[in-house]
């Protein structure tokens, strides 16, 4: 494998683990690409290999010190968000540090010059709307491959650049709880839970999944199936379930027309997929909801992941 570049943009120290934020070359998005990752204490504090201009990090060769591997949480954010939604608004470090976790926020889609938008400016079309696909249809397939990025090419970098194990979970949030349900029911393999905020889990039928998969895939409908989780989970052999946790606000303002919840607990029910659904009174879409209840979702992940 290639050594990856990685020039670092930033770097915070909190609960005595740190939050950086880095830019790297994605080669599944054909563009220049952020995250941002928080190392919990007791694991190595930089990236092993790196190059770019100067800094502490500025070295190609394996730091003595800890050893220890975390375990790796993926979160996938929703519609208009970057990697520092979630980072800054989520409040999730200080259980992933109590849980010696690595969290790792990818952004929501390819960004930059040349990257294809919406004409309008849309909000749920183009930047921060990648839908966690890969696109076939011209503007969008020349970089609009987030899913490639986020099931291989982000999950090799971060293995090989910092101090993590291959135990793998993934969640997220509305665009992302769909990125998180699609990837996980597809590579059940890679991962050893999977948990949603407010998912988008019928997106073949609700009008944000419509607009960017018709975009993104084209009019065929059969090519939209394979990110579609209530089909996913109808399809889900029982020796490949995993452990499946869903949170959802019942003053969410998108639940009725964009999410349909109701859809993919039917075909859980439906195919004998174990689920578990907190319907949360009072609670809306936004990330104060997140950050209720971001710690009861780490725990969980915790005890799939075997991590303390
Ligand atoms: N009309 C809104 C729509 C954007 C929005 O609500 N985005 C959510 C995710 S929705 C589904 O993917 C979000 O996470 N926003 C970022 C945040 O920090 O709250 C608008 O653009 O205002």
């Amino acid at each position: 494998m290639d050594i990856p570049e990685l020039q670092l943009l930033s770097s915070h120290r909190l609960f005595d683990g740190s939050q950086k934020r880095y830019r790297h070359r994605s080669t599944s998005l054909n563009c220049e690409m952020n995250f941002s990752i928080f190392l919990p204490p007791g694991v190595r504090q930089e990236a092993e290999i790196f190059h770019g201009s100067g800094g502490p990090e500025g070295s190609r060769t394996p730091r003595p010190g800890n050893s220890r591997k975390a375990p790796v949480i993926y979160w996938l954010s929703g519609l208009t968000c970057t990697d520092e939604n979630f980072t800054i608004k989520a409040g999730a470090q200080r259980v992933a540090a109590e849980l010696g976790i690595v969290l790792v926020m990818p952004d929501t889609s390819p960004r930059g010059e040349g990257v294809a938008r919406a004409s309008d400016g849309a909000y749920d079309l183009g930047l921060g709307a990648g839908f966690y696909v890969n696109a076939t249809q011209e503007p969008w397939s020349q970089h609009y491959r987030m899913y490639d990025y986020i099931v291989d090419e982000l999950p090799a970098l971060v293995e090989q650049c910092f101090p993590v194990n291959d135990k793998r979970a993934i969640c997220g949030h509305s665009m992302g709880g769909h990125g998180a349900l699609v990837i996980a029911l597809r590579n059940p393999a890679r991962y050893r839970s999977v948990s949603a905020f407010s998912p988008i889990v019928n997106p073949i039928t609700t009008p944000w999944g419509k607009k960017a998969f018709s975009h993104y895939l084209g009019d065929d409908i059969k090519n939209w199936w394979g990110y579609d989780a209530t089909l996913l989970v109808e399809a889900a052999r029982p020796s490949e379930h995993l452990p499946l946790l869903i949170d959802q606000g019942d003053a969410d303002e998108f639940l009725a027309e964009q999410l349909k919840l109701e859809r993919f607990v039917s075909a859980c029910e439906a195919a004998k997929y174990p689920v578990q659904v907190n319907l949360r009174e009072g609670y809306d879409h936004s990330y104060f909801f997140i950050s209720t209840f971001i710690g009861n979702h780490l725990r969980f992940h915790a005890e799939a992941l075997d991590s303390q």
